[in-house]
């Protein structure tokens, strides 16, 4: 077992370029070259009958009347057949019947014979239409593998060969799905239209996992939005959300005029389609898009072919004149680079760009220094607080120094006119930066401290101007009258301080905030403080003081718009869905964003959507991620292609959550690997191996909890996480009829309460049990010998005999063993078993009820033998553990679970101080009387006496009938007192 695992984490995953190349035979092959003379009129079915596949979708043609393919060698294909997306878009009408949105479902379409008929899958046809050496598809999109290599191929995992073909996150649940109706009802975020109810409950692809994801051009999509909707065949909502990305389409939630198609493999007639169909939004199959995408490829291909053949003639040539950014560079370099090293570095692949970037201007300055906005609107977002914080620096002058020798200690609650400014929001959304502009721009020279370092409060004599520690300057700094001094006020350069991350300040010692807000009461300067959260207890003070302006955080466009620009001047290939990928993972954090683009740009002129996803999926460690989400990536079905740190990092996520939940569903996994594994053999070895491991995972778990070995910690991850999502990763299936299809909790959290909750009613039984006298017997045998019988003493009668007869023979026998009501149920339902009668059923409710009427009038005199039942009347809760300790039932012999012998009973002072515990006041009318009665051996019995219409009236022994009580009667039935407790 452990080569083959071995052979899982030793894959190259060095993968998310997206220009891994694929075999040749497969897609390439797929397409002919030249598209059918069909194609213009009806492109669906030149796209299909490209492929070789027959269609999926029994609804919906593919259309690729919108198409827009930004290659010119793919346009060079079609032969200008495609028409212009717009263009398309108006004469939609004037489309083929099949290619017009469909109001009604279709059925499914086959394509080989280029009639209108519609076909439902079948069997029989898939494999009539099975074609040597190539992998097919069938009618209803299923692959079949038709040669022994590509059987081997398939049997290997995935990661080997199609790294870059399938999406970083597989297994995922689905995104969207508002429009889903009532067959999808949208499984994952988002859920379904049916609402919260129904969320979760997307269907499965019907194929999921079996179709091969194709690989095109990386622009093939360019300028395209797709909205999903319903269910497709074999892709999740994100791997098909993934797919367009990569190549280069946008997704978006809703439909519009911007829409160009609406993906969909049926028409579930929900909102997004009938807003398609109102639009005039073409529909696209999701083979349909596969063959728009894989219909690219050739053209790649030859592109690359092409370049090949290029660049190897001009190895010789110093110079590759391409792009305009080359020439530029080509001037550049002119001087420097001589004909062999131009050749050397289209030897060893680093582009002119690269080259320059590694020798020229950018190596000194980060991208985030280099490309700081240099003016107030350069910065992305936010415009609305620039300008408040502008106006805000303008004016302040005028509110606080010219008006200000009088108005020195000006309230700072005045609306409108607060001496500091509070700039809030997330990291890296270009506060710091906005601040020091706007400065910049009025004139005023900006002074930054860090205020983290400023944590201790200045020294009292600090006013007037002694310097020191950072605090000490600041409150200088502020109140310093030369600096400051009005007399030649046009001629000195303002000033205004930048406290940076306040938020940090008053982490330390001792008022670092305090003191910042006596420095804002009397400077003369302004002060922009900043921080992240203006929410935060320690800032709470600080508010008043300051006028608040929270940063949002700029939206992905607007990210994406920046860094492309970015990208541009740094001679970075990247396009814009991209980019928007990288601002949706930083989560806004533009400085993030940057230093990641500059960071991928060092190994890479250009800059694909797997470059992306891949560089932030291990970036994005410290994220918190849901234990459901880190099972989701461990088994789902591109699993394999993690490396070992991510599937540590994913399972050490929650290391108490996610092996159970690994634990519950790896049994729902059908294991990539295993390929076709017609008798199910493959699939129990494999299961059989991660269940041994899961039980090692088990057994490092109780060593670390038992014994707090928590160096085992890993190791207890891998054993019961990493190995078996590693053996088991791949599509998940349900087992049962009405299953759902995504991942379990863990039960074993729920089992485990169940037993501790069972454990703590069969102890109840058990100490009644013995407090009774009538056995001594331990908890297990009570259980395991005994519950038989006591369930069949106390539903039996119930059962045959007459009413009156039975209930007063349950309640004697209940008596007799000190059973409650509780103890009862505790009897029968411990004693129920999956597909054995329960004994309850057959008594009549009449005769339940005469058994509690019977129960509860024996209570007013009933002798209690165990401290546990008393309830007082008036009390919400009896104070169990008081009564229990005045009370407790001793007896020689009993199992220490039992109780120990309670020996002393000397204490008077304990009564006293219980009688205060138990809410009993000083007045005897009130109070609840406990009468102790020593009249059994081996046992304290109380009477209760709840007359006075259950006013509190438990009588308390007199010291003297407690000493008399306490008495060890026979061998003694001992009160436990307080020094047991005191002990
Ligand atoms: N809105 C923005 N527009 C353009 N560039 C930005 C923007 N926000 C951040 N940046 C880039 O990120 C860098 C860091 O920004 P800045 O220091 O202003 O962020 P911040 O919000 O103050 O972060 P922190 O809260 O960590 O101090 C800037 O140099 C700039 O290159």
């Amino acid at each position: 077992m452990s080569s083959d695992i071995r052979k899982w984490f030793m894959k190259q995953h060095d993968k998310g370029s997206g220009s891994v190349s694929k075999p040749a035979s497969k897609p390439a092959t797929a397409v002919p070259d030249k598209p059918s003379p069909l194609s213009s009129q009806k492109p669906v079915q030149a796209t299909q009958e490209n492929s070789g596949r027959r269609k999926t979708s029994k609804y919906f043609t593919t259309s690729t009347a919108k198409e827009v393919n930004s290659e010119e060698t793919v346009k060079e294909k079609v032969e200008a057949k495609t028409p212009p997306k717009r263009k398309t878009r108006k004469s939609i009408e004037d489309l083929p019947d099949d290619i017009k949105p469909s109001p009604a479902k279709k059925l499914h379409r086959n394509d080989d014979d280029d009639d209108d008929d519609f076909v439902p899958p079948s069997k029989d046809k898939r494999s009539a239409e099975v074609k040597p050496t190539k992998k097919m598809k069938t009618g209803s999109g299923i692959q079949i593998i038709s040669s022994s290599h590509e059987v081997d191929d398939h049997l290997e995992d995935e990661t080997d060969e199609k790294d870059s073909e399938t999406p970083l996150k597989a297994g995922g649940r689905g995104k969207g799905g508002r429009g889903s109706g009532a067959t999808a009802g949208g499984r994952g975020r988002g859920g379904g239209r049916g609402g919260y109810m129904n969320f979760g409950e997307r269907k499965d692809p019907p194929h999921k996992g079996e179709k091969e994801v194709p690989e095109g051009s990386p622009e093939c999509l360019n300028s395209l939005t797709f909205v999903i909707s319903g269910t497709l065949d074999s892709l999740e909502r994100e791997e098909a959300e993934d797919l367009i990305k990569r190549h280069g389409g946008r997704v978006t939630s809703a439909v519009s005029k911007k829409t160009s198609f609406l993906l969909a493999d049926e028409d579930v007639g929900g909102r997004k389609s009938s807003k398609a169909k109102e639009l005039g939004i073409p529909f696209l199959t999701e083979d349909g898009l596969f063959d728009k995408i894989r219909k690219s490829k050739p053209a790649k291909a030859q592109m690359q072919e092409e370049k090949k053949k290029r660049s190897s003639e001009k190895m010789d040539k110093p110079i590759i004149n391409k792009s305009p950014r080359k020439v530029e560079v080509k001037d550049d370099k002119a001087v420097s680079i001589g004909r062999k090293d131009a050749a050397k570095n289209v030897k060893s692949g680093i582009s002119p760009d690269k080259r320059k970037s590694q020798s020229g201007d950018r190596s000194s300055l980060t991208w985030t220094e280099k490309y700081r906005p240099k003016l107030p609107n350069d910065i992305i977002g936010n415009q609305s607080i620039v300008k408040q914080l502008h106006d805000w620096l303008m004016t302040w002058d005028e509110h606080f120094l010219h008006a200000g020798q009088k108005g020195k200690g000006k309230k700072q609650s005045d609306s409108g006119s607060k001496k500091a400014v509070l700039l809030s929001g997330s990291p890296g959304i270009g506060k710091s930066t906005s601040a020091k502009l706007v400065s910049q721009m009025i004139g005023f020279q900006a002074i930054e401290v860090n205020a983290s370092d400023s944590r201790g409060k200045a020294d009292a004599k600090i006013g007037k101007g002694i310097g020191g520690s950072t605090s000490n300057s600041i409150k200088e700094l502020v109140s310093n009258e030369i600096v400051n001094s009005s007399s030649d006020w046009s001629k000195r350069q303002k000033s205004v301080l930048i406290m940076d991350e306040v938020d940090g300040m008053s982490a330390g010692d001792r008022g670092g905030v305090a003191d910042l807000i006596a420095s804002i009461k009397i400077s003369k300067i302004p002060i922009i403080c900043i921080c992240n959260d203006r929410y935060s207890q320690k800032l709470k003070s600080l508010v008043n003081y300051c006028l608040p302006l929270n940063y949002r955080k700029p939206t992905k466009q607007q990210m994406a718009k920046r860094l492309k620009q970015i990208a541009d001047a740094e001679g970075l290939q990247i396009n814009e869905v991209a980019l928007e990928e990288l601002a949706e993972r930083v989560n806004g954090d533009m400085r993030m964003a940057i230093n990641q683009l500059q960071y991928m740009s060092i190994s890479k002129s250009a800059i694909n959507y797997d470059d992306i996803r891949q560089r932030l999926l291990s970036s994005a460690k410290d994220e918190d991620i849901s234990p459901f989400t880190a099972v989701d990536k461990l088994f789902g079905f591109n699993g394999g292609k993690l490396r070992m740190d991510e599937r540590i990092d994913l399972s050490m996520s929650d290391p108490d959550l996610v092996p159970l939940i690994v634990q519950e569903n790896y049994i729902n996994y059908r294991p990539t690997s295993i390929g076709k594994d017609e008798n199910g053999v493959k699939k129990m070895q494999f299961l059989a191996q991660a269940a041994e491991s899961i039980g090692d995972g088990d057994i490092f778990n109780v060593q670390i909890r038992r014994y707090r070995q928590w160096q085992l910690s890993q190791s207890s991850s891998f054993a019961s996480c990493i190995i078996p999502a590693a053996l088991m990763h791949g599509h998940r299936e349900t087992l049962e009829p009405g299953e759902r299809n995504f991942n379990r909790f863990g039960g074993w959290l729920g089992k485990n309460s169940t037993m501790g909750k069972n454990l703590r009613l069969l102890e109840d039984v058990h100490v009644h049990f013995l407090a009774s006298q009538e056995a001594k017997l331990d908890r297990a045998t009570l259980r395991v010998d005994y519950f038989t019988l006591l369930l069949k003493q106390l539903t039996d009668p119930l059962q045959m005999m007459p009413k009156e007869v039975a209930v007063q023979k349950v309640v004697e026998f209940m008596d007799a063993y000190s059973l409650t009501q509780e103890d009862f149920d505790t009897i029968v339902e411990l004693s129920k078993f999956k597909g054995h009668p329960n004994p309850m059923d057959n008594i009549q409710p009449a005769v339940k009820s005469a058994l509690t009427k019977a129960y509860k009038q024996g209570s007013s005199s009933r002798v209690v033998r165990s401290a546990d039942l008393i309830t007082l009347p008036g009390l919400k809760k009896a104070p169990k553990k008081r009564i229990a300790a005045i009370l407790e039932p001793v007896e020689d012999g009993v199992s220490e679970e039992n109780g120990e012998a309670l020996a002393e009973n000397e204490e008077e002072n304990s009564d006293s101080e219980d009688a205060d515990d138990l809410g009993l006041g000083t007045n005897a009318d009130q109070k609840p009387q406990l009468d102790l009665l020593s009249n059994k051996p081996k046992g304290v019995q109380v009477q209760l006496d709840l007359k006075n219409n259950g006013k509190s009236n438990v009588k308390k022994k007199t010291p003297a009938s407690k000493s008399r009580a306490s008495e060890p009667a026979d061998k003694g039935a001992q009160m436990s007192g307080s020094r047991k407790r005191k002990k």
